[in-house]
């Protein structure tokens, strides 16, 4: 049977990018996605501003919702410095495999905790199984709709502090209305916009950077 996306990007990965080099992973990514197959990874142009968001936020503990093949762990692990360390939940299991084999290509794995189950499921937990005790930053790019309902319930389990960072991916394309709603209207958050394009292309997309101000 036909190989699978992620299978692919795997294969462009160990053919095109150097063991324990995080950068020539991405590169490699951004190239395959670019000239060969379009993939939903946050992708160079929005890479550069997660990335500039993470060397402000220096975080001690992310989280990230929906890994995918594992494109923007790469991107938050390799700027951690010692002892920092990236939570990300996957729960389609052939997903999580793939993110695996690139994470440990880029030698992050020590900086990489992937955990596979759903959002929902695993959030109540955070604190009792990881020893989190609020996460610095939270990069959002999962599945849009549950955007909302996600921080809520990071809300509700104490894991957004005063300061937490949460950066959304594809708040225009493919869209989060009610996401931006509430971040944008709530007194709790000071939000801004970061316009770019959608991964690979020309449309317009952004993430929104969301500073949680403490009850
Ligand atoms: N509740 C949950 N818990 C854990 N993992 C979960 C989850 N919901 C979804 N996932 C995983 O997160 C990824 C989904 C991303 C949806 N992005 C997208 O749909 C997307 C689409 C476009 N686009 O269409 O242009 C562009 C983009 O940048 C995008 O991120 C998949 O790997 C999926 O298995
Ligand atoms: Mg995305």
């Amino acid at each position: 049977t036909r190989t699978s996306r992620p299978q692919r990007i795997l294969k462009a990965v160990q053919t095109k990018a150097t063991v324990g080099d995080p950068q020539s992973v991405i590169t490699a990514i951004d190239h395959f996605c670019r000239h060969r197959e379009w993939a939903m990874n946050v992708g160079d142009e929005k890479g550069s501003i997660l990335d500039s968001v993470v060397n402000e936020v220096s975080p001690v503990t992310v989280l990230e919702l929906g890994t995918y093949c594992g494109y923007s762990t790469v991107r938050i692990a390799r700027l951690l410095p010692p002892g920092a360390c990236v939570i990300t939940l996957e729960f389609n299991p052939d997903y999580a495999a793939i993110a695996r084999q690139v994470i440990k290509w880029s030698g992050l794995e020590d900086k990489v905790q992937l955990v596979e189950g759903a959002s929902g499921d695993w959030i109540p937990w955070m604190k009792e199984h990881f020893g989190v005790q609020a996460f610095d930053l939270v990069f959002l790019d999962h599945w849009k709709e549950r955007y909302l309902p996600d921080t809520k319930l990071l809300e509700e389990c104490g894991l957004i502090q005063k300061g937490t960072v949460l950066l959304a991916d594809n708040v225009i394309c493919p869209g989060t209305p009610d996401y931006l709603e509430y971040v944008r209207n709530s007194p709790h958050y000071n939000s801004q916009y970061y316009r770019s394009h959608l991964e690979y292309t020309k449309a317009e997309d952004g993430l929104e950077k969301s500073v949680f101000l403490g009850y």
